[in-house]
């Protein structure tokens, strides 16, 4: 009998092409999701070289970071340099003969959330993009990550790519989550207990009671943001909650085809006594809902918490980084979180950017207004997501309220396009980066889950959202 596996080795064994003495190995990629940061210079590289990509049909472009977000956007891109790398993309995709949605495609979107509503994104396959959120796509059971420019050519070319094997980490998350703490306050515990560096040189598969309990969309969120705890990629095994979930959407597979993939899917599991090479256990029900203080996303404390005092770490590197942070987010120690006051709040992202982030927004600010200090917008993922929340009325929630109703596109995640903070401004956001400007230069970014962010909104400041009326 073979000895047991997880997940991970399950599905990197059935992609491994060739293997050299250094135990290097070739994988084939069966999706390749393309946005227009980082592809121009693969696609030049491929016309200089004279070839073609390899496989068309598994290769999917979609403009997502540098798309304007405002109605007015058919009016076309203001600074060059978006312009620019948006018009590249829709010429190589045509060139190349690559499926390619752009911003008047009603399926346009943020590259990680188009490629599971369209099923794209199935279990067990290998999944690649020139971007690190790339891990989003493992919540289905396949082994996503971002892959350097460099190898977009080489995968457009080869459909494969150059991999050495990361090690096994099980993140196991036990119990019940109280009501108001999402996938988002999940993730950012677990990076706030093993840190921006805990996943190095790892896979992270998740699992647990709380884990298995969470919707697509949480367990996507959940996905997203662990390459910001440093490891390659994370997982979760597919289950009923994901066939569901992909039944139905366009390039999922039909009829008896259908069958024979759920059968091959349910094969995705780690196997009893597999091995891993370590191990992080959480109990869901203490897990409170998280804001970020600082500007890394392991800076994060409970809502009922504190600004901590870096003069209490030991490690001097550490303590010095750390009042930097404090610094440039204009913080003091011992602040509670709930006296942090806020003039910004971005829904919106590949994090939280989905019908239910949206929904749970929604519930929260349904009758009320957002603060006359605030400014606050919301940017659903995708073009789908945007029509699925109109057709239920969420929009009119959102506006009633007093926020921004926006075109699908990263947004104010990043300072790529026209959203942006302007110096110290102050934002709730629901995206997964609070590094320094990151939404702007001198912005600062407390990083929430989407209930949190609509609440901080309508309160100007942070709020325990279990306490919300
Ligand atoms: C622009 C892109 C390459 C980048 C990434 O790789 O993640 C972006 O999506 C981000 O979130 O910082
Ligand atoms: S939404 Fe943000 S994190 Fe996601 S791909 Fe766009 S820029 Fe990157």
């Amino acid at each position: 009998m073979s000895a047991p596996r997880t997940l991970y080795d399950k599905i990197w064994d059935d992609h491994v092409v060739s293997r050299d003495e250094n135990d290097t190995c070739l994988l084939y990629i069966d999706r390749h999701l393309v946005h227009e940061v980082t592809s121009p210079q693969a696609f030049e590289g491929l016309r200089l070289a004279g070839r073609k990509v390899r496989s068309p049909q598994r290769t999917l472009a979609v403009v997502d970071h540098n798309v304007p977000t405002s109605p007015d956007r058919h009016l076309g891109i203001k600074n060059e340099e978006s312009r620019i790398q948006v018009e590249a993309l829709a010429e190589n995709a045509r060139d190349f003969g690559v499926e390619y949605f752009s911003e008047s495609d009603v399926r346009q979107g943020i590259v990680h959330i188009v490629g599971p509503e369209q099923g794209f994104t199935l279990p067990g396959m290998t999944i690649v993009c020139g971007d690190s959120h790339t891990s989003t796509h493992g919540a289905f059971g396949s082994l996503a990550h971002g892959i350097g420019t460099s190898e977009v050519e080489h995968v457009l070319a080869t459909q494969t790519l150059l991999q050495t094997k990361a090690k096994n980490m099980l993140v196991r998350v036990d119990g019940k989550l109280p009501a108001g703490v999402t996938a988002k306050d999940v993730i950012l515990s677990i990076i706030g207990e093993i840190g921006t560096a805990g996943g190095t040189g790892h896979v992270i598969e998740f699992a647990g009671e709380a884990i298995r309990s969470l919707s697509m969309e949480g367990r996507m969120t959940v996905c997203n943001m662990t390459i910001e705890g440093g490891a390659r990629a994370g997982l979760i095994a597919p289950d009923e909650t994901t066939f569901e979930y992909i039944k139905g959407k366009p390039r999922a597979p039909k009829g008896t085809a259908w069958d024979m993939a759920v059968d091959y899917w349910k094969t995705l599991h780690t196997d009893e006594g597999a091995h891993y090479d370590k191990v992080v256990v959480l109990d869901a029900a203490a897990l409170p809902p998280i804001v970020s203080w600082g500007s890394s996303p392991e800076d994060v404390t409970t809502i009922e918490g504190t600004v901590p005092d870096p003069d209490q770490i030991k490690d001097e590197n550490k303590r010095t980084s750390k009042w930097r942070a404090l610094e440039y987010m204009g913080l003091t120690p011992g602040t509670k979180m709930t006296d942090i006051t806020i003039d910004r709040v971005f829904i919106g992202s590949c994090t939280n950017g989905r019908i239910e982030d949206l929904r749970a927004a929604a519930k929260m600010v349904e009758g009320k207004t957002v603060a006359p200090t605030v400014s606050a917008m919301v940017v659903p993922g995708s073009g789908l997501v945007k029509e699925q929340a109109e057709a239920e009325g969420l929009d009119r929630i959102f506006k009633k309220a007093g926020f921004d109703w926006r075109e699908p596109g990263c947004s104010m995640c990043l300072a790529m396009n026209d959203d942006r903070l302007n110096p110290y401004e102050r934002c709730a956001s629901t995206s997964n980066r609070n590094f320094e400007g990151r939404q702007g230069s001198k912005g600062r970014t407390h990083l929430v889950s989407p209930a949190m962010a609509a609440a901080a909104a309508v309160a100007g400041r942070f709020v325990d959202i279990r306490d919300w009326k």
